[in-house]
């Protein structure tokens, strides 16, 4: 099974738990796409939803494929969000945002009774950080912002390059008008206090740590799909 056809089944085992009339959160990524793709296929056949794009890449393959599209603010609240990730602990810890998207993320989940993470394998970590940290910043003090965050990690035992994300010749700029550093830890030993701290500094709008948001995580691999549930 190619990274594709792995990303196809997570979606697939996630749609079973999409039922008729249920508000969707529906999440950014390519894994996220082929959930939307398939999701398409049910409406088409029938399926009634009423789904919230957590970006414009997602709410434009939607609008694309025919799936009926609310704004956040006509739908406040939803019954399921399903998305994918860049990392997934054991605890279902997650970190988001290599798509750039997780501030619309964070919201969109926070606003659903239920997040169901679709990834594959190689998204499955023992300690959350190999992948680089997403933290939207409002570009208003970048730089007093970075020294803030780095001062933090050093607080923390963390170090490693916090870059600004880039897009082109330009800066990476989010839906929202904000911009991206992403932090490279390494390895994260406490990421919920990370999190709390983070959020604590004024400049930074979001950040990519998704903890006690996800209720269920659908893992594809070669031999199939499996669900990861939180332990404690
Ligand atoms: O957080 C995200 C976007 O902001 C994505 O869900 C994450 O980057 C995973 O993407 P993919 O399914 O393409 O690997």
């Amino acid at each position: 099974m190619d990274a594709r056809e792995m990303k196809i089944k997570a979606a697939e085992a996630a749609l079973a738990h999409v039922e008729d009339g249920m508000r969707l959160g529906i999440g950014t990524g390519s894994t996220a796409e082929e959930f939307v793709r398939l999701l398409a296929e049910k409406v088409a056949g029938g399926l009634r939803v009423e789904g919230v794009p957590t970006s414009e890449r997602t709410a434009r393959l939607c609008l694309e494929l025919g799936v009926p599209l609310k704004s956040l603010d006509e739908l406040p609240e939803l019954d399921l969000t399903i998305d994918g990730a860049d990392e997934v602990d054991g605890r279902l810890r997650l970190i988001k945002g290599g798509g750039g998207a997780l501030l619309r993320e964070k919201i969109v989940a926070c606003a659903s009774r239920r997040m169901i993470v679709i990834a594959d394998e190689s998204k499955v970590v023992e300690t959350l950080g190999a992948f680089k940290l997403p933290i939207e910043v409002n570009p208003f003090g970048l730089v007093a912002t970075r020294i803030a965050i780095e001062k933090l990690a050093t607080r923390m035992g963390l170090s490693g390059a916090i870059d600004l994300r880039a897009s082109g010749d330009g800066t990476f700029t989010t839906d929202g008008g904000h911009y991206i550093l992403d932090a490279s830890f390494g390895r994260i030993p406490d990421a919920d206090a990370l999190a709390r701290n983070l959020n604590d500094i004024p400049g930074v709008v979001e950040h990519g740590l998704f903890i006690n948001i996800a209720s269920l995580a659908v893992i594809a691999g070669p031999a199939g799909a499996r669900t990861l549930t939180a332990k404690e």
